[in-house]
């Protein structure tokens, strides 16, 4: 068995086994699997879903999945919210909203499930419509715990500290500037690489019963942004422990129950299909732009996408701003001031962006809502006036994400009720804006 093996190509149909001839020739559900194990199918679509969008895995497991005791309330971790139509969890606000970077308990023995915290979302799961942002904040290891999501994808993006996912699948290592996706119904848990600190810190983005694509290209071509062989999945790596209490943790309808194993969950020796967990290095996007003038939109560094049934449209964007040159002449340059029908969250991996100047800092997030007015701050758009150069590297050392959505996104009480971290004068880093108009002069510019 081997940790962190990979396969590469995005959505490709895969195939692994973890014991020689594991995984049975020709048929999905042969009478006798080969070693004694059960078949299971695992979809992730509908059994009838186009074969273009057709997602499930067939699985050869010690243990069928159903060996499990009854589901009781897990009620450890109430700061997870999915259900986004009950007022008692949401606290509306049209202002531009920023966080200082999410604190880390001070406590040890917070898991990746206990240091859940959802930020923002709309929708709820049980009508697969709406979509939830989180942040984890943690100092343990999931150890004899396992996760499984009945809601939705979730996009991992951590921040601080280096993942150590175990899935039914096999293992992912996942580091910043690095991301991963957990498709709902597949067990997982998180172990950190340990640090001296024991400070981990990530976002996460949970569509509800909808999945990831890759944006289409257009007349950019065949190439370019997130090529498809970087996409990489794990390999079957099984473990076979019986007698042990394994607490499985489930989400299922925004609410989370516990369930317990008396065997590992991860005990899938084989398995083959296209529904899968995976993982992909920001360094690898391949980034185009404009070379001679304008500030192209950010759409240009779609990552994936959730598409909606309105073309063009997504339920959300995940978008990156990685390290690049950007060639243009007589072009205010910075990420303009915007009006958006679209919602966009945006995180801070490492580094500065390059349209906030001071606080918007790595492990913090900005909300920036429908129609809410945004753009650079008064200190990046001074500079920016009186730049001269036009072919700079930018975002050198730095990697900042956007979560773009087509839904207005609703605050959770427990994001707004952090005061220290929600910055009340958010709306004054555009007070000093300099008012350069002048109408006998058509060619008016800083004084200064
Ligand atoms: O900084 C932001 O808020 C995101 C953003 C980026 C960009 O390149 C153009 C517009 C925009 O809102
Ligand atoms: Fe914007």
């Amino acid at each position: 068995m081997k940790d962190y093996e990979y396969q590469a190509g995005f959505g490709n149909e895969f195939q692994s086994e973890a014991l020689p001839g594991a995984l049975p020739e020709v048929q999905n559900t042969p009478q006798h699997p080969p070693y004694g194990l059960y078949s299971e199918q695992l979809n992730g679509s509908s059994f009838t879903a186009p074969r273009s969008h057709n997602l499930r895995t067939w699985l050869y497991k010690i243990h069928p999945a159903t060996m499990q005791g009854p589901s009781v309330p897990y009620t450890k971790n109430l700061r997870l919210v999915s259900n986004f139509l009950d007022e008692a969890n949401v606290q509306i606000s049209a202002s531009q909203l920023r966080w200082m970077p999410f604190d880390i308990p001070k406590s040890k023995g917070v898991d990746f499930v206990d240091g859940l915290t959802t930020i923002c979302g709309t929708g709820e799961p049980t009508l697969a419509s709406g979509l939830a942002i989180h942040v984890y904040t943690s100092t343990s290891n999931m150890d004899n715990r396992a996760f499984v999501n009945s809601d939705g994808d979730f996009l991992i993006v951590p921040q601080l500290g280096i993942l150590d996912i175990q899935t039914e699948f096999g293992k992912l290592l996942v580091q910043p500037n690095e991301f991963c996706v957990i498709p709902r119904g597949i067990h997982f848990k998180v172990n950190f690489v340990e640090t001296l600190e024991h400070q981990y810190r990530g976002y996460i983005l949970e569509v509800f019963g909808r999945h990831f694509e890759l944006p289409d290209l257009g007349p950019i071509g065949a190439n370019g942004l997130a090529n498809r062989r970087d996409f990489l999945y794990p390999v079957a790596c099984y473990e076979h422990i019986e007698n042990v209490e394994y607490k499985i943790i489930q989400k299922f309808q925004g609410v989370l129950f516990e369930t317990t194993k008396k065997h590992s969950p991860f005990d899938v020796v084989s398995w083959h299909g296209n529904y899968l967990p995976f993982k992909y290095d920001f360094s690898k996007f391949c980034p185009v732009n404009s070379v001679l003038f304008d500030h192209i939109d950010p759409s240009i560094f779609t990552v994936l996408t959730c598409k909606s049934e309105t073309p063009g449209t997504a339920i959300a964007d995940f978008v990156i701003f990685p390290p690049r040159y950007s060639t243009q002449e007589n072009t205010f340059r910075l990420p303009y001031f915007h009006r958006n029908c679209m919602s966009e969250f945006m995180g801070l991996i490492f580094g500065e962006y390059e349209g906030k100047k001071n606080a918007f800092l790595p492990g913090g997030a900005s909300l920036h809502q429908i129609m809410v007015p945004h753009g650079p701050d008064a200190q990046a758009t001074a500079q920016e006036l009186k730049r001269k150069d036009s072919n700079v590297k930018i975002a050198q050392s730095a990697m900042a994400f956007m979560f773009e959505s087509m839904f207005m996104l609703k605050p959770t009480k427990w994001a707004m009720s952090l005061s220290d971290k929600l910055e009340k004068d958010y709306y004054k880093v555009w007070e000093n804006i300099e008012i350069l108009f002048d109408p006998s002069n058509r060619n008016a510019i800083p004084k200064s």
